[in-house]
């Protein structure tokens, strides 16, 4: 279970995050939607410990994410993909992770194998493609056997074959009972992988529901995502026909 109140983080004039409470509950999906810019990453990062919130607390099963004994026994997260030295192999990327972190190593095999790295494992992990990069994250978060896991844009990069397998890895995750906080643009996906919806435009709640609630009365999720959004898109290009017509 994740636990925020009152959230706060402004970097310089930007307040990223603001006053943003929510709480993100075992066995399910759930999706973290909001427009570019709208703090989403901030919020992920203040949840694992990587920034320091202005204002607020956040909790993972009770304890900030410095309390925690075992952190990547505790939670796990895919925040950016490669993020690993580009000379080592995957096993001795998660090899060297179990070992900083009192995990059995025999977890390095299980989860290149959860992941479909196992073909290579050894090879460089500076010559994976975005996509294997991913899945080399996704790896590394779940090395530890974590009940709360986080991830940022999890299919950015993925072929169709690879989100469709994001999609069903999301699941069943949920269905063991663990806490998912998932976040992306593609608001198909996250149609057909949440449960649950955290829905944030410019650092604030706007919605927090199940997609079933939004979707109601035949409302496609993403017009239910524009309707709540809507005058809280920060970035916005003008439509091609009203390009057309400016000198
Ligand atoms: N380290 C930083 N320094 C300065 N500003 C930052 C920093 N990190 C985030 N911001 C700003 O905070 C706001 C929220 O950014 P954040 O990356 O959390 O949004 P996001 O919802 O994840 O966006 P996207 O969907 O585009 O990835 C943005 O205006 C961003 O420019």
């Amino acid at each position: 279970m994740i636990e925020a109140r009152g959230l706060s983080k402004r970097y310089g004039p930007t307040l990223a995050v603001d006053g943003l409470g929510f709480d993100v509950r075992p066995g399910a999906v759930t999706g973290f939607l909001g427009p570019n810019g709208s703090g989403k990453s901030t919020t992920m990062r203040l949840i694992m410990g990587l920034d320091r919130p202005d204002a607020g607390t956040v909790r993972i099963d009770g304890r900030a994410y410095h309390q925690l004994r075992r952190p990547l026994c505790e939670v796990g997260a895919l925040l950016e993909a490669r993020t690993y030295h580009p000379g080592r192999s995957a096993e001795k990327h998660l090899a060297a992770l179990a070992a900083a972190n009192g995990i059995a190593r025999s977890r390095v095999a299980a989860v290149l194998d959860t992941v479909g790295l196992t073909d290579v494992a050894r090879k460089r992990a500076g010559g994976f493609s975005l996509g294997m990069a991913q899945r080399l994250g996704i790896a590394a978060a779940l090395l530890g056997d974590p009940a709360v896991l986080l991830f940022d844009e999890p299919v950015n990069g993925l072929d169709p074959q690879g989100v469709r397998w994001i999609r069903e890895l999301m699941k069943s995750l949920a269905a063991e009972g663990r806490t998912v906080l998932l976040s992306s643009h593609l608001i198909s996906e996250m149609a057909l992988t949440a449960d649950h919806l955290i829905v944030i435009g410019q650092g604030r709640l706007l919605a927090d529901t199940s997609v079933a609630e939004l979707t109601a009365g035949g409302r496609t999720l993403e017009e239910a995502f524009f309707a709540i959004t809507g005058s809280s898109a920060e970035y916005r290009g003008v439509a091609p026909a009203e390009h057309r017509r400016q000198p």
